[in-house]
């Protein structure tokens, strides 16, 4: 079973992994030492097979009936998804969100660090937040060219997203984390991942107005 699916891995399989990953160390920190895919199934109501399907991505062997060894399957997920190499990123816009970004310790857990962020706003300009300081934007350009950082998250006022995207992608940027609501046009190879926490609100309430129908 191990890293013999060759294919291209979904993505809804990459986002399950994470998971995955948080509900076994849970599980280890209960004093587990193996782990079945049948154990991880009753945990978050996946189905067991789903799961062992997802796990063929990652190079890992299950020991029929016994499992997964838990410190192993930890480590190989956590390099597999690029959670135990810090990927470097600038910030692009510290306003409410941006500034929560910022403050967030929870990032660099999941191998993403914040080095340093970018606003027009006077005030902002010079300070820092969690020890992450805050440039004008007009020094983003030599900024990302020196530092090698390729990643960018953009947290700026929907009007100006595009803009900012194409000053991102010229200066080198690699990878944009989108988190305005604007669909951003970038050339080919240029990563973007679109995230937005109002897209699950609308399922929730849904899924609620149904229950209490
Ligand atoms: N994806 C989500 O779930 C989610 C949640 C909240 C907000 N948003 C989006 O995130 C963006 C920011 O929202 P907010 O509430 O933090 O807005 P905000 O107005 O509080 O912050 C925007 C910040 O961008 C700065 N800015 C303006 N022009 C800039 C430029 N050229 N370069 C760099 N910074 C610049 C502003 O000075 C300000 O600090 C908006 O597009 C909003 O729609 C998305």
């Amino acid at each position: 079973m191990a890293g013999k699916n060759i294919d291209k891995i979904p993505e809804p399989t990459l986002r399950r992994l994470p998971w995955y990953l948080s509900n076994v160390k849970l599980m280890r920190e209960r004093g587990e030492t193996y782990v079945s895919s049948t154990q991880i199934s009753k945990e978050i109501n996946i189905d067991a097979s789903q799961i062992a399907k997802d796990l063929s991505y990652v190079a890992i062997t299950g020991r029929t009936r016994v499992g997964y060894n838990i410190d192993l399957l930890i480590q190989v997920l956590e390099d597999f998804l690029g959670f135990t190499c810090i990927h470097r990123a600038y910030l692009f816009g510290v306003g409410s969100l941006g500034g929560a970004l910022l403050r967030d310790t929870g990032l660099k857990q999941f191998g993403l660090e914040i080095v340093g962020a970018f606003d027009v706003n006077p005030e902002l300009v010079g300070t820092e937040i969690n020890g992450i300081p805050i440039f004008h934007t007009d020094e983003a350009e030599q900024r990302v060219k020196e530092s090698g950082v390729n990643i960018g998250v953009l947290t700026v006022p929907i009007n100006i997203a595009q803009e900012v995207t194409d000053r991102m992608v010229e200066a080198g940027m690699k990878a944009i984390w989108n988190f305005t609501p604007f669909r951003i046009r970038v050339p080919e190879k240029i990563v973007v991942q679109n995230t937005s926490l109002y897209a699950h609100l609308a399922v929730m309430f849904n899924r609620l107005n149904e229950t209490i129908k």
